[in-house]
């Protein structure tokens, strides 16, 4: 009786959760039954079966769309959302599903015929740009989602360098090939500094007749046919395409063919000597597996990148491209990382995001390189020098996970427990394993003996975080409410590294740096929604830096007694304006001849004072950029500590940086604006109001195209003011150029507003 009631009472509880689920959330409940009964199959994949993949590009070139459709035909969902009514899976934050873009990558796990896929979908609005960075940190391979009718735009080249920087191959998609201006051949090689662009498909119809395409290595044609009730893409018939269908295609294809055998014959010696060889006298028969195998070579080596085409929100060619991602993109153990040979079959993991559940505390998303992971174990964290217990696994799948029992190398997962761990932290098995590691590091692969620094960056492996350009200053409602927000902040900047947080020395307040405009919106919002904090921001301002423009001396004595203790230093530094090449804060340190061989600790105490004082420039208190400090002399007492050390060194830099005149830089932005015909006059104008500078204007389609740099203090609110002047119909990126000294009447204007003296 006892079994039967608590079976009962179960299968009631299960009712109930999943009544409430869907009252919260309609969409949740098909995707959590699906999700169950798709991953209980626990299939075992073999590392070459695995891939990792992301999808990124400007923003709404259909990234979320697309992947929203992976989802649907692999059978993990059973109904197709659609980002402008936002209900798709990936961009389930609140603020992502009012105004229908991506703010976080979302990770999500399928399996595609017999292969995994691992999924990140990265947004593509500048002001979150390190977010995919941190993506690309651990992925294997990505799709570059273009939209067909507008090419190559601003942002996809920011993520195309960054993806570079990460050697990841690649695919491309051509997508909103409905659209009436919508072209194959629109991607230029020079504007993505390619070597070579295979087409792999060619379109059938165009615009609203778009209906299918030709795979140019099978010469397949593929057509998507909605069924009578249906029109969801997954009816669509495929078959060899015959001369008597269409004679005109047959030959486009033909010579498509013939094209693509000689790119990849230049590209890859193998298949040239086939090429040469076995079937020179007739190109056609050169068997389509032979010139699939070559193609994927020469796009793991990336020589080349494949072109695929379709339109995702109108269900065609996403099938496709999941054959394509599983047959060109590589698996885990195609791509070659360095620091695995120090790892050997221990336990080598990266941490590259982190999520904060009010349940279960901090999520850390983690990919596997070598080794593996089990619940309920203790893992190290090198940058952390902790060990931390790893209490549940999960596979991911968007805001939605189920529990898995290890996670094997390749794969990507989340992890609970991890207190301290962050984005960009090695995680290792144990202490001894990271010594292990750090020892064999220490010897280059023939034994030799590595440098320090060398063996650093073998062990870690983090994301550069590029300069907030933006801040203001964040109050809560009363005092009372001081705590809940630093909390709020500090859970927020662990899943967000480039959110800075710091406290005004002047004023107390709390200030919040961010990457633009938009960034700072979504943080204010996701402290009311997220934290139920209703928090005040200040006016948003510009991060200005400092630098100085001349060199200057100074001398500094510190002369204290604490306790039966003496501290006594004596500084002399000389501070000079660097080459203006450097937008970094850290100056360039050097020692005098006679005092080069000071104490490791010494320098270190010196050396932190130096840069310490930069951190706060003596004029506004903005950082100190570009300049070069020689330590003339030091004198100090054996007594001394290493803080009083510091703290005479910074008091002397700060004379020597008063001495040396103060010179105020502005933000200088690279701005793209995307504008039709009949508004490009309008948006001219108005950036010439704006010290806006012109350096070209291109023609893409119908289009025009303006490339300039303008100082970031004169775009506050430029979303509004170009939406108004264009009707809605331009668009913009706007990026970090560089740092411009500002003119002397600027720089009094700003001074003069700074200080409140107007
Ligand atoms: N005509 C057409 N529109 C599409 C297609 N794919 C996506 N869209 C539309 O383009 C807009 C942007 O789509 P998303 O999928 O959000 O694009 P995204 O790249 O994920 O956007 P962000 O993540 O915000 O950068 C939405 O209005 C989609 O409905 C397509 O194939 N054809």
């Amino acid at each position: 009786n006892f079994v039967k009631t608590i079976t009962t009472l179960r299968a009631v509880l299960k009712v109930v959760v999943l009544f409430c689920l869907s009252l919260g959330d309609v969409k949740s409940l098909p995707i959590l039954l699906n999700l169950k009964n798709c991953h209980s199959k626990s299939k075992v994949f073999t590392l070459c079966r695995i891939r990792n993949i992301g999808i990124m590009a400007h923003i709404d070139a259909g990234k979320t769309t697309t992947t929203e459709r992976m989802l649907y035909y692999s059978g993990y969902i059973r109904t197709l959302g659609d980002v402008d009514d936002g209900d798709t899976v990936t961009d389930f934050m609140v603020q992502e599903r009012e105004r229908g873009i991506t703010i976080q990558s979302a990770a999500v796990t399928f399996d595609w015929k017999d292969y995994r896929i691992n999924l990140i979908d990265t947004p593509g609005h500048v002001d979150f740009t390190v977010e995919v960075e941190r993506c690309l940190r651990v992925l294997d391979g990505a799709v570059a989602v273009f939209d067909a009718s507008a090419g190559v735009e601003a942002q996809t080249l920011t993520v195309w360098r960054q993806a570079d920087k990460h050697q990841i191959p690649r695919i491309c998609f051509l997508n909103k090939m409905d659209k009436i201006r919508a072209r194959m051949y629109l991607i230029k090689l020079n504007s993505l500094q390619l070597k070579s662009l295979l087409y792999l498909q060619l379109p059938i119809g165009e615009a609203k007749t778009f209906r299918g395409l030709v795979d140019v290595v099978t010469k397949e044609q593929i057509i998507w046919k909605p069924t009578s009730d249906l029109d969801d893409g997954k009816n669509f018939e495929q078959k060899l395409l015959l001369e008597a269908d269409d004679p005109n295609l047959f030959q486009e294809v033909q010579d498509a063919r013939n094209n693509l055998i000689e790119q990849v014959a230049d590209l890859d010696d193998e298949f040239a000597e086939l090429v040469l060889g076995e079937y020179s006298e007739n190109l056609d028969l050169i068997p389509a597996d032979k010139l699939q195998s070559a193609i994927r070579r020469v796009t793991l080596a990336q020589k080349a990148v494949p072109v695929l085409c379709g339109s995702a929100l109108k269900n065609k060619g996403v099938q496709p491209l999941l054959d394509a991602v599983t047959m060109y993109l590589p698996a885990p153990n195609e791509r070659s990382y360095e620091f695995l040979q120090w790892y050997k079959d221990d336990l080598c993991a990266l941490a590259f995001k982190v999520l904060h559940d009010k349940c279960r505390g901090p999520l850390v998303f983690i990919r596997v390189y070598s080794g593996s992971l089990k619940p309920q174990s203790a893992v190290y964290n090198i940058n952390k020098s902790c060990t931390e217990r790893m209490s549940r696994l999960l596979l991911p799948f968007a805001d939605q996970q189920i529990e898995i029992p290890s996670l094997m190398p390749g794969n990507i997962a989340l992890t609970v427990g991890l207190k301290q761990s962050a984005t960009g932290d090695t995680i290792v098995s144990s202490k001894a394993s990271a010594v292990a590691a750090a020892r064999r590091a220490g010897m280059g692969t023939r034994g030799e003996k590595r440098s320090s620094s060398n063996t650093e960056s073998l062990l870690l492996a983090g994301v550069e975080i590029p300069d907030p350009v933006f801040f203001c200053t964040i109050e809560p409602p009363s005092t009372a409410k001081q705590q809940d927000l630093d909390n709020a902040l500090s859970c927020l900047q662990r899943e967000d590294p480039s959110l800075k947080v710091k406290l005004d020395p002047d004023t107390g307040q709390t200030v919040l740096c961010g990457m633009g405009e938009l960034h700072i919106e979504i943080i204010h919002d996701r402290i009311k929604r997220e934290y139920g904090i209703e928090t005040y921001l200040g006016p948003l301002q510009i991060a200005y830096r400092e630098t100085i423009l001349n060199a200057a001396q100074a001398t500094d004595v510190l002369d204290k007694a604490v306790g039966d203790k003496r501290h006594f230093v004596t500084a002399e530094l000389e501070v000079r304006p660097g080459l203006g090449e450097r937008a970094t804060t850290k100056p360039a340190i050097e020692y005098a001849v006679g005092i080069e061989e000071l104490p490791k600790e010494v320098k270190g105490a010196v050396e932190n004072g130096i840069t310490n004082s930069c951190i706060q420039g003596p004029l506004l208190g903005f950082p100190v950029q570009d300049i070069d400090v020689t330590v003339q002399s030091l004198t100090l007492h054996p007594d001394t500590s290493h803080t009083m050390l510091s703290a005479c060194v910074s008091r002397c830099m700060q004379k020597a940086l008063k001495k040396a005149g103060i010179q105020i830089l502005e933000p200088l932005m690279n701005l793209e604006i995307t504008v039709s015909e009949d508004h490009l006059s309008a948006a001219l104008a108005d950036l010439a109001q704006r010290r806006g500078s012109v350096q070209e204007i291109q023609s893409r389609q119908d289009n025009r195209v303006v490339v300039a740099t303008v100082p970031l203090a004169e775009m506050m609110g430029y979303s509004t003011v170009l939406r108004s002047l264009t009707s809605g119909s331009a668009t913009f990126t706007l990026e970090l150029a560089s740092y411009q000294a500002l003119s002397s009447q600027e720089q009094s204007a700003l001074l003069q507003r700074r200080t409140g003296l107007v």
